[in-house]
């Protein structure tokens, strides 16, 4: 059978879905102990962030962002297109659209449990005339779909394994809306197993590396940050990695002001920040990742004149993606003497672990902006990789 982790809110993220990822890794492996099931690779696109004009962004295959060889290490994947090829054609036998319970918690009391019930929101299926199922799949429109019902859960990943052994007979099920389940256990060994073999695709990697050396005079050697492919051999010390001479930032705009969080800085206040921290850590270069827009950005380089950000050309960015040059950004970042990020933004959370992974003291790295009238601002948490 295979089970296509699937699609998350058409508003969230690359980076929240890559952690959707490592909750269907962790069912995958439950399901395994009893049975030959294997991970389709949802096509990644039409992300509500990834809004470069022009730049056509569907139907893009995993290996585009990820090392698929370094995932199968991991859990068996399989892309989506492969899956159309083994199954003899884009037909999903069984859609199960993950949900909450309408109810909530009953009296107020947390247990974990499953069951088909109702759909609570509006299907984004319709019936076509041959009686299938018909819908977005990720731009892969002429899919099909044999059957969708709504299965409630509640609780941890792995809570859906039994259901799925003892009640679906289809070889092939997709996972609709499997954000909703929790993570087995996170930070654990098995997240970051998962987490490890998240390895970025290659080109994006060079890609990186070349743009440290060129503007920010940063190598792996220089730097203390030597990097196997092999994420089961990477096993960097805590401490062991020195990062490039720049200071690393990841400023996040947008939808994080838009709602006026009070621990989101004013660009004002950011700068301020940046400049104690480089002053502080005697760094005279700066590298910033943000999706501010060109205003805000304008604004920015007033400021701040002497950032260097990653800026692809227009050819660079319909090759890369807006994928692409997210994980350039969060590479460069991971690679940074010191990190500051932005409060509870997945992003940042994502060169944390990158970071973790190649060995930084943890001093560097759980950073993160304050709102410029937050009173208490806690900083990250440190999350030790378990290996
Ligand atoms: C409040 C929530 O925040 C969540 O965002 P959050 O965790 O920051 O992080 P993500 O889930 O990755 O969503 C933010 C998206 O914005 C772009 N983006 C943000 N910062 C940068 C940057 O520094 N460089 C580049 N190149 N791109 C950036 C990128 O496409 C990224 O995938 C959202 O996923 C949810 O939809 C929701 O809005």
């Amino acid at each position: 059978a295979a089970v296509p982790p699937l699609c998350t809110l058409n508003h969230q993220g690359f980076n929240l879905r890559r952690d959707v990822y490592i909750r269907m890794a962790s069912l995958l492996k439950t399901l395994r102990k009893q049975g030959d099931w294997v991970l389709v690779l949802p096509p990644w696109g039409r992300l509500y962030h990834w809004q470069s004009p022009d730049v056509h962004q569907v139907r893009i295959p995993w290996a585009e962002f990820f090392s698929l060889t370094s995932l199968q290490t991991n859990v068996p994947v399989i892309e989506y297109e492969e899956f159309i090829a083994e199954s003899g054609g884009p037909f999903i036998d069984q859609v199960l659209v993950m949900q909450n319970y309408a109810e909530g918690w009953t009296e107020g009391k947390w247990e974990e449990k499953v069951d088909e019930r109702p759909c609570i929101d509006r299907l984004m299926y319709t019936k076509d005339k041959q009686g299938y199922y018909r819908g977005w799949f990720w731009g892969y429109e002429e899919t099909r779909a044999l059957n969708v019902t709504c299965l409630s859960a509640q609780g941890h990943a792995s809570i859906l394994a039994p259901f799925l052994q003892e009640n679906i007979t289809a070889t092939s099920v997709l996972l609709d809306r499997a954000e909703t389940v929790l993570h087995d256990h996170y930070a654990g060994k098995d997240y970051w197993d998962t987490r490890r073999s998240m390895v970025f695709a290659k080109h994006l990697r060079v890609i990186g590396d070349q743009f440290r050396a060129k503007y920010l005079n940063s190598t792996d050697e220089k730097d203390h940050t030597p990097y196997n492919e092999d994420w089961t051999r990477m096993r960097a010390k805590l401490g062991s990695a020195k990062g490039g001479p720049y200071l690393g930032v990841h400023l996040r705009r947008k939808d994080f002001i838009w709602g006026h969080r009070d621990d989101v800085p004013s660009l004002k206040g950011a700068v301020k920040k940046i400049r104690s921290l480089m002053k502080k850590n005697k760094l005279e270069n700066v590298f910033v990742a943000t999706d501010a827009d060109e205003e805000e950005m304008a604004k920015l380089r007033k400021m701040l004149p002497e950032m260097v950000r990653y800026e692809p050309s227009w050819e660079d960015l319909e090759l890369l993606k807006d994928g692409g040059v997210a994980i350039i950004d969060q590479w460069i970042c991971a690679h940074s003497r010191y990190f500051i990020g932005t409060s509870v933004s997945t992003f940042s959370f994502r060169i944390h672990e990158e970071r973790e992974i190649l060995g930084f003291d943890p001093k560097t790295t759980y950073n993160r902006f304050c709102g410029d009238s937050e009173k208490e601002c806690e900083q990250p948490t440190h999350w030790k990789i378990v290996y």
